[in-house]
């Protein structure tokens, strides 16, 4: 399937879209349009599994110990009092017993050892005492199959171990790897092209110059989109001139899969990054009842979803989390779960005169009285010192009226969406 959403009309318009509206809207209408690959389990990490994975083997393997001592059987033990038995073998971590163990007899055993044949309990050395002719004396009431790690405890052969879909973390390879898999399934990435457009936009390291600012926006969504698993390509800064603009969306519409650009969305005479991809392809939706992030759209050129954020930084970032974000992942294959808010309680009073949900930039201070939110001192959002500041945001809804120190609100931690 195309990487464009449906022609079919979101709202354009003066109607301001929830944000949820705009998000069902993105889950009917973007798949994936990447291919699966092999790839080494080195490489694995931060890519999205293309299939279904299931253990090659049991874990454990065998019935193995839990702890450094002795290997018995139960029946030879007693409930009420010690009981000293020979010891027949000695057995490490990978080198299994190949005789059997005789009759009365018990194996000196360490962690990570195959419990040999019908012996099925181990008992810590902590708790044994050893003697000099080669016996040693276990204690009396040790429960049947203690500190024994059963063969297929952990998953057997053909369990289902990861599912198609998830953005593989460290664990997970450590999971992949545990149940014998060298390779894995996984997606190609998502190929993403990356503008900033504005004439006053300069390169960080050139001269400012009058009426200058620094490309904060193209740099923090090349970094984010990094980290959120896809291969970018840097475009660079486009002029706010229509034909510059066009020329350069349309020749990166082929190569990409999803094109991400940040300014000239909004109504001024210079905005003209909707107009030109509303005639290259269409143009979805371009108003958000959210604050910040209003003028976020989402359209398509050619073959390429496209993203237009907002040009004011904090916005940028917002509507990147919350827009370009699930975009990203429909199109790379990856489950789309809404992030986790998590309820505390506001250190702070706030006042929202309604209308739009509203994303507060905040963070989580520690109090005697246990953690609270706190809020940045502007939410005005060209204000990039609090990009720095804040480890999330406060998520109101849109009648959220007066809030009040104590009051429950919900935090969305950074780390919920940009990991
Ligand atoms: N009359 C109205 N004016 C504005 C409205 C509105 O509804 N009516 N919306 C405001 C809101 S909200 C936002 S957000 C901005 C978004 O406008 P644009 O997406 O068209 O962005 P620009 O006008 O190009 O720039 C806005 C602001 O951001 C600075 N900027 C732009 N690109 C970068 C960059 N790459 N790095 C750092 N800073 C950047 C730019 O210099 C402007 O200061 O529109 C409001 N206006
Ligand atoms: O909505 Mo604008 O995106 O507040 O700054």
């Amino acid at each position: 399937m195309s990487a464009a959403a449906g022609t079919d009309c979101f709202a354009v318009g003066d109607h301001l879209m929830p944000l949820d509206e705009a998000l069902a809207l993105l889950a009917g209408r973007l798949a994936p349009v990447v291919t699966p690959e092999p790839v080494p389990l080195r490489a694995a990490t931060g890519r999205v599994l293309a299939q279904d994975v299931a253990a090659l083997c049991a874990h454990p393997a065998e019935d193995r110990s839990a702890m450094d001592g002795y290997a018995a059987r139960h029946a030879d033990l007693s409930a009420d009092a010690p009981v000293t038995l020979p010891v027949a073998a000695r057995v490490a971590a990978g080198h299994p017993l190949a005789a059997p163990v005789p009759p009365g007899a018990v194996v000196r055993i360490f962690t990570g050892g195959v419990v040999p044949g019908d012996l099925d309990t181990v008992v810590m050395q902590e708790d044994c005492t050893g003697h000099p002719d080669g016996r040693v004396t276990l204690p009396a009431g040790v429960p049947a199959g203690r500190h024994v790690r059963a063969a297929g405890g952990d998953f057997r052969a053909g369990d289902p171990i990861l599912p198609a879909g998830r953005r593989l973390r460290a664990p997970d390879i450590a999971l992949a790897a545990s149940a014998g898999h060298a390779t894995l399934p996984v997606f190609q990435r998502v190929r993403v092209g990356v503008f900033s457009t504005g004439d006053e936009v300069r390169e960080p390291g050139e001269p400012l110059g009058a009426g200058g600012v620094y490309d904060g926006n193209r740099h923090g969504i090349m970094a984010a989109l990094e980290t959120l698993g896809a291969a970018v390509t840097d475009l660079g800064r486009v002029p706010d001139d229509p034909s510059v603009l066009r020329t350069a969306l349309d020749a990166a519409a082929d190569g990409h899969h999803l094109l991400v650009t940040s300014g000239g969305v909004s109504v001024g005479g210079e905005d003209h990054v909707r107009d030109v991809v509303a005639d290259l392809g269409a143009l979805h939706f371009w108003r958000l009842a959210i604050k910040p992030g209003k003028p976020a759209a989402l359209g398509h050129v050619g073959d390429a979803a496209f993203v237009g954020l907002p040009g004011n930084p904090v916005s940028a970032m917002v509507t990147l989390l919350l827009i370009a974000r699930p975009v990203l992942q429909r199109l790379s294959g990856e489950t789309v779960t809404p992030p986790r808010r998590y309820p505390l309680p506001a250190g702070f009073h706030h006042r929202e005169s309604g209308g739009r949900r509203t994303f507060l930039r905040a963070w989580v201070e520690d109090t005697l009285d246990g953690p609270v939110v706190r809020l940045f001192r502007s939410q005005d959002s060209a204000m990039v010192s609090s990009l720095g500041a804040a480890g999330g945001l406060v998520d109101l809804p849109a009648e959220a009226g007066t809030i009040a120190p104590g009051d429950p609100v919900a935090y969305l931690p950074f780390h919920e969406v940009l990991a």
